[in-house]
């Protein structure tokens, strides 16, 4: 890099002052992002003398979040271990930090600075921004890019003596899962990491990959040599052709944005006769020359989720649905009123995506969901909500999209009497004013007109506004939540959406899961069917009619399924089960294989491992008059083991 250790110190000793003392912006003399975070820093109220970050972690927690993290912590281990040794005694420890920078892991290694490392990354350790300050995890997870912070760059003086890089996680949906972090003792150059850091994050993220239940994966490069490398991109599709997960690079290779799973098929991916994704599905394929619908040329490598790799992955799943099963997220509340705690989910991504939301909502953090229609933004919102300081206050949802153009400023800043004909007497509180208190969920924000974005930001930013035809200012007191399914980033590159209003509303960005690719649709779909059964006697589901739920490619999402599990129930009203015959038509008209399913019922599918085992449960119960300790006996497993499958089962 060619930088003297003394000039690179002095410049950031420069920027220090600046900033620290003189209050200036040290624009130049140290890297952007760096001045960011310490703004963002400064602004949660952090100071440079603070201790923060070697207070003793809890052995509970520990245990906690190596067993809700399991999966993410699986694909990240390996990896993580292969890289320490290839970088030998250079010094560094590396660590896997969760979407809330919280560590879920680390390698730390031996001698003394190894020591002093290993107790700064212990499982359960806060590194993030709003935690410990500027810091390289806690930054990349804030801007979802890679980050190196060097010594004095950091925020608190207390970890002055370290140096670290990391890079961003994604999940098999392009969301931002967490991040991979280096860190040394010194100011050394932690740049010249940060490419086997890259290569390895790409690495646990194909191992996050081949977790997903596909029937088909593909590896792909238009450089024959990467393939089978931690640089191909991968494609993992399901039976029918819809795309059910990509990595970083297949999404660079092939244009695709994030959460773009489900939206897109193999054929539209891929320009090439049909029969070549039936010959590889088939497992009659397994290498090839493909055309991506832009005409670029791809080499190709195909593997089939064959029978025989099908059942031993199902085994595997079942062992999965144990590891999630055991960290429910949002408790199955079936019954409740809608739109509130009506919340349901054990998917690992969905649950993080919360557990983030929820801490930055407590500090006044502004939350941006992002999500397809009907994943449940609005009804996270109100969980989010519900679960604050602020329940007391008023939840107050406005839809940017929906309001005529008119009207829009008179519902947000109401309007004193007379400000113009037509007003009702006395003037109108408008929504800002009523969500004094309480929350206010801006849902569909990528749709708001330019001019009230505007408008929107100033408030923000001063905390105040006046009432149209008005003067007085009145004080913005409300939290706030935005929503939308579309890609804000996108909307800004068109100028379409304010830069410094993206920046300002997206204080935590989390992102829900389409219902397709959520882990947890099994659980979902029982719950959401007792919700909708209410009083009445809940049906059980043909084997068929389950396989077809888990795998219909549901652009409607939740919504979508309640509807479909409510028109069912209707239609099914004094027969034992639910079957195709109670499904809409274009649930089946999307399944290939529908028809050969209605004249072969499918038995042994990995939803009816764990329906057996969920009724295996339900029986001991009911032989055990519902004696806890009684039926963990009589099953062989331990009383907590028990407690959790109650909890799947609604009835803990
Ligand atoms: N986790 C969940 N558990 C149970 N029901 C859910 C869950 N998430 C969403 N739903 C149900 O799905 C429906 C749609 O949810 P919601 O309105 O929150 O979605 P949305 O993402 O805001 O949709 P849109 O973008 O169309 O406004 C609601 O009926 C809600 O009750």
């Amino acid at each position: 890099m060619g930088e003297s250790a003394v000039s690179f110190g002095q410049r950031v000793e420069l920027a220090r002052r600046h900033f620290f003392r003189e209050g200036k912006r040290p624009d130049g003399l140290i890297p952007e992002m760096v001045i960011r975070s310490w703004e963002r820093s400064r602004e949660l109220g952090l100071g440079t003398g603070d201790r923060r970050v070697f207070n003793p972690v809890a052995r509970h927690e520990k245990s906690l979040i190596e067993e809700r993290c399991r999966p993410l912590i699986a694909s990240a281990l390996p990896e993580m271990e292969k890289l320490h040794l290839s970088l030998g005694h250079a010094g560094w420890a590396l660590a896997c930090i969760d979407m809330e920078g919280i560590v879920v892991s680390s390698v730390c290694g031996s001698g003394i600075e190894a020591r002093e490392l290993a107790s700064i990354f212990q499982v359960g350790r806060n590194v993030s921004e709003a935690a410990v300050g500027t810091n390289g995890p806690g930054c990349s997870l804030t801007e979802g890019r890679p980050m190196v912070v060097r010594a004095a760059e950091h925020f608190l003086d207390e970890v002055r003596p370290f140096s670290c890089a990391a890079v961003p996680l994604f999940g098999p949906s392009g969301a931002l899962v967490g991040v991979l972090d280096a860190t040394r003792m010194g100011h050394g150059e932690p740049v010249t990491i940060l490419e086997p850091l890259g290569i390895a994050a790409r690495a646990i993220e194909n191992r996050m990959l081949a977790e997903l239940q596909g029937a088909l994966t593909m590896g792909f490069h238009y450089r024959p040599d990467l393939l089978d490398t931690p640089l191909e991109g991968v494609v993992v599709f399901a039976e029918d052709g819809t795309l059910l997960g990509a990595n970083q690079s297949a999404r660079q290779l092939l244009g695709l944005g994030a959460a773009e799973a489900g939206r897109e098929r193999f054929e539209t991916l891929f320009d090439c006769p049909p029969e070549t994704f039936r010959r590889a599905l088939a497992g009659r394929l397994d290498k090839g020359v493909l055309r991506s619908d832009g005409g670029l040329r791809f080499d190709a490598r195909f593997q089939a989720m064959r029978p025989g790799a099908m059942l031993a992955g199902l085994r595997e799943g079942a062992q999965r649905i144990h590891a999630l099963a055991a960290r429910p997220v949002l408790p199955a509340q079936a019954g409740q009123a809608a739109g509130s705690g009506d919340a349901i989910g054990f998917d690992p991504v969905a649950g993080q995506a919360l557990h983030v939301a929820r801490r930055a909502f407590e500090r006044d953090i502004p939350v941006l969901i992002n999500g397809e229609t009907g994943t449940g933004k609005e009804v996270l919102a109100r969980r989010l909500h519900d679960d604050s300081s602020r329940s007391a206050g008023p939840f107050v949802a406005i839809n940017c999209s929906s309001l005529p153009a008119g009207l829009i400023e008179s519902e947000f800043f109401g309007y004193e009497d007379g400000a113009f004909t037509g007003g009702r007497r006395g003037g109108a509180l408008g929504k800002f004013e009523l969500a004094r208190g309480g929350t206010l969920f801006l849902d569909e924000i990528g749709d708001m007109p330019m001019e009230l974005q505007g408008r929107l930001l100033r408030v923000l930013q001063e905390r105040s506004f006046s009432r149209l035809g008005g003067a007085r200012q009145i004080v913005f007191d409300a939290r706030v939540v935005a929503a939308t399914h579309r890609r804000l980033e996108t909307l800004v590159a068109e100028g379409r959406f304010r830069e410094d209003l993206y920046y300002r509303i997206k204080g935590v960005r989390v992102s829900l899961p389409a219902l397709r690719e959520r882990g947890d649709r099994a659980v979902l779909i029982d719950a959401l069917l007792a919700r909708e059964a209410g009083e009445g006697d809940v049906p059980m589901l043909s084997p068929e009619a389950r396989h077809v739920l888990m795998h219909y490619r549901w652009p409607g999402n939740i919504r979508q399924l309640g509807h479909v599990l409510r028109l069912a129930l209707t239609l099914a009203e004094g027969e034992e089960e639910i079957g195709l015959q109670h499904f809409p038509e274009e649930l089946l008209t999307d399944f290939d294989d529908a028809l050969a399913l209605r004249a072969a019922p499918l038995r042994g599918s990995e939803v009816c491992l764990r329906d057996i085992e969920l009724e295996a449960v339900r029986a001991a119960m009911a032989r055990n008059a519902g004696n806890v300790s009684a039926t963990a006996r009589s099953l062989g497993v331990a009383r907590a083991t028990l407690y959790r499958k109650l909890k799947l089962l609604g009835l803990a």
